[in-house]
């Protein structure tokens, strides 16, 4: 018997093998279905713990939290300790963290989460070092830090990169538009809002066979590839996260090579030992991370703008802001007043659906 990762090579050696043409793309479709599958079988933890493992959680605090990926000695500490006054260990010998290593920063008035990781290696997903338990620590987070050396960034980029897709992490990516609907009878019914040019219907036939799929509804709104309809069949297992990628050590390289690095989409180019553009990082971290600040205002009081209740993208209505502050004021809500940008009249009277945006002020008013 070989074990899965063995299975994996075998597949990937043999889809490299396959040429793409219309003879060969139910077999293709096969064998990313089988990938898919087989991958997920290594990234699930046995024994039906959900845990990373000991040494790997850690309490979580703050309204979100930021994951740090990276080889060794790129300076993850180093960023760590800088960002958040936490102190963790860092040196110039690789693997100095073996542990996740939490600390905190508030920006913007928010608490924020973050989180120091021991470094990985190439084929960390398929269990080399500890990566699995750190990439499934990251996979938890709201954001991660790719955190590269500007002395090899794109190929460390790649493998990185490589390595979070294989553990079903998706960067800076939305989830594709496709709705899939399992069904108990009625048989596969495709539609397509786009023409398809990525995939052709043995490929997605061959996808549903090998996940014995055979009454389903999908709908295609965007031009997915084989790849994003595996993606909507194993949702469960997804996650989309938005990555920086934090360039560290740019102490170390020339102006010159300084302006190259910038060109690299989502990253910011920092040093950690010397404290060099660390605001830009944050001001980043905080557009990533979409966060709403809701400052409230008492009946008859000026708005308290000293400490906001944030709230998260997918859930920043009315009645999410009450929640935060304490369910009971459910019980006795009338109405909310809101002045901002998710109103358009200054004040509006509004009820627990309403979505609020950034900076908005709110008066609870009660029963
Ligand atoms: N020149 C320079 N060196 C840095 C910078 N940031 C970190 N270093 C050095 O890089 C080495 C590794 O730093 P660490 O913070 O331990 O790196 P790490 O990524 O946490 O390493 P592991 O925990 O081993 O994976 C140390 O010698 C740091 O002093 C930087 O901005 N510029
Ligand atoms: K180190
Ligand atoms: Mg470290």
């Amino acid at each position: 018997m070989s074990t899965t990762v063995e299975k994996i090579k075998e597949i990937e050696l043999e889809m490299a093998r396959t040429q793409k043409n219309k003879a060969t793309s139910y077999h293709l479709g096969q064998l990313k279905a089988k990938l898919a599958k087989l991958r997920k079988e290594l990234i699930t933890p046995s024994g039906g713990g959900g845990g990373a493992g000991i040494g790997f959680d850690v309490q979580r605090t703050g309204v979100a939290s930021v994951g740090f990926i990276g080889f060794p000695s790129v300076g993850k500490s180093t960023l760590l300790n800088l960002l958040t006054g936490t102190h963790s260990e860092a040196a110039d010998y690789e693997f100095t963290t073996l542990t996740t290593v939490p600390g905190c920063v508030v920006y913007n008035g928010a608490k924020i989460q973050m989180l120091d990781l021991p470094g990985i290696i190439q084929g960390a997903k398929d269990g080399k070092g500890r990566g699995r338990q750190v990439i499934a620590v990251a996979k938890t987070c709201h954001l991660i830090f790719i955190v590269l050396d500007v002395l090899k960034p794109l190929t460390d980029k790649k493998i990185i990169e490589t390595e979070l897709e294989g553990f079903g992490i998706r960067i800076n990516k939305a989830p594709p538009n496709i709705v899939f609907r399992k069904k108990e009878r009625g048989g596969i019914n495709i539609t397509s809002t786009v023409p398809l040019t990525n995939m052709d219907n043995d490929e997605i036939r061959a996808v549903l066979t090998e996940y014995r799929i055979s009454s389903a509804d999908i709908a295609f709104r965007c031009d997915a590839t084989i790849d994003d309809l595996i993606d909507v069949i194993e949702e469960k297992s997804r996650r989309y996260i938005p990555v920086i990628y934090a360039l560290n050590k740019i102490d170390s390289v020339t102006i010159e090579e300084l302006d190259l690095l910038y060109r690299i989409p989502n990253s910011v180019p920092i040093s950690a030992e010397k404290g060099w553009n660390v605001d830009e990082l944050l001001e980043m971290m905080w557009t990533k991370l979409d966060l709403k600040r809701i400052y409230t205002k008492p009946k008859g009081q000026a708005p308290d703008y000293t400490s906001p209740v944030v709230l998260k993208a997918n859930a920043c209505t009315v009645e999410d802001f009450c929640r935060s502050i304490h369910k009971s004021i459910l019980d006795s809500f009338k109405h909310a007043i809101v002045y901002g940008q998710s109103v358009k009249h200054q004040p509006q009277r509004v009820g627990l659906g309403h979505v609020l945006m950034d900076e908005d002020v709110v008066t609870i008013v009660k029963k």
